[in-house]
């Protein structure tokens, strides 16, 4: 059995399309044009990724992008001071500062400094704590289009062993979440789990965030799984000629393929879905700050 490769590129169209309806509402009924910042402090291969796909989808979908990409010895009041000017800016509806920063600053301390309701990430513990308690929060980006594309993919999740490899605060926790409020029975697996392959047996959704190519080989997928693949890892290509890389996720696409009933490939997987969460979001954000109506389809 070979598994129904999950179109991550198409389904995130169909996501941008709504954002694009929403964004010429908000722009005809209302003269608002959302805007969304993006921070990027030194550079990190997945991050740089991400600025150039990002800013391409907020202008085609009538958004106005600002980015701010700033050296890696950028001292930490010079990113506050950039942070308190985007909080106050009324043409910035979504503040993203790119993970992970140089090893002098602090993610948490940035995260605290970003205005709650401008916090298209999710992060801030306001978000976190209402994702958390099942209240109305700002859902992260990627764990977003990961239940979006579950939802479209299985319908109901109720009852599913789902496994998500990876806790952090960006990507697996608020995917831990999101599961359990759809009702699946979650583990939340790490570097310290004991034994990680016999976990991932049990699971019918495995989600992979973890940032180790390669590292689930299609023989810890119970047959017919769906696998959902965050990871984004560049790795030496030599096939394409010398010096060239490319990139893979955090699953052995090739083994995984052969077991799992549905998989993301890597590029154009989870990736496009982030995207086009993250403009969503940013229209959720602009409609809240504005006490406008919450925009259908454009949350979990
Ligand atoms: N496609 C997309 O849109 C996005 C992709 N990404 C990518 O997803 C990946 C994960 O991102 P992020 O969550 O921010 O990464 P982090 O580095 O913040 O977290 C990685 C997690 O993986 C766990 N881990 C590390 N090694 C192992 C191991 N051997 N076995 C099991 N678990 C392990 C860590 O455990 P511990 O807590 O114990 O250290 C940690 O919880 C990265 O490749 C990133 O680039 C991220 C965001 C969006
Ligand atoms: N605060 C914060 N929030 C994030 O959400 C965040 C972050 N920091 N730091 C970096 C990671 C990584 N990330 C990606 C998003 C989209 C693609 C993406 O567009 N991927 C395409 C790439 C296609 C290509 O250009 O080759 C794809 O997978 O098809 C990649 C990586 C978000 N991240
Ligand atoms: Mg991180």
């Amino acid at each position: 059995m070979s598994a129904d490769i999950l179109d991550g590129k198409a389904f995130a169209a169909t996501i941008r399309a709504r954002v694009a309806g929403h964004v010429t509402r908000l722009k005809d009924s209302h003269g608002i044009t959302p805007g969304l910042a993006v921070v990027l402090v030194g550079e990190d291969p997945a991050s740089e990724v991400y600025v150039r796909n990002k800013g391409i989808a907020t202008v085609e979908t009538g958004m106005n992008s600002f980015e701010h990409k700033l050296p890696a010895e950028t001292p930490e009041a010079d990113l506050y001071a950039l942070i308190d000017r985007l909080n106050a800016d009324p043409a910035v509806h979504g503040i993203l500062v790119q993970f992970p920063v140089p090893a002098h600053l602090s993610e948490r301390d940035i995260v605290a400094r970003i205005a709650p309701e401008k916090d298209v990430d999710g992060l801030s513990v306001i978000n976190a704590g209402l994702l958390a308690s099942g209240q109305n929060a700002m859902a992260s980006c990627t764990p977003l289009g990961c239940l979006m594309l579950l939802r479209e993919t299985l319908g109901d999740l109720t009852g599913k062993d789902a496994v998500v490899i990876g806790r952090s605060n960006l990507v697996g926790k608020p995917m831990a979440q999101l599961l359990l409020r759809d009702s699946c029975t979650v583990t939340i697996a790490h570097s310290r789990t004991k034994d990680l392959a016999e976990t991932v047996r049990r699971a019918d959704i495995v989600v992979a965030a973890v940032g180790r190519a390669q590292m689930v080989p299609g023989d810890w997928i119970k047959p017919g799984a769906c696998v959902i693949d965050v990871g984004i890892n560049r790795i030496p290509a030599p096939e394409k000629g010398e010096g060239k890389t490319r990139l893979v996720g955090d699953v052995d696409f090739a083994s995984a393929r052969e077991v799992a009933g549905h998989i993301t490939p890597v590029p154009g997987g989870v990736g496009p879905l982030t995207i086009a969460c993250l403009l969503a979001n940013t229209v959720t954000a602009c409609c809240r700050i504005h006490g406008l109506d919450e925009p259908e389809g454009l949350t979990a």
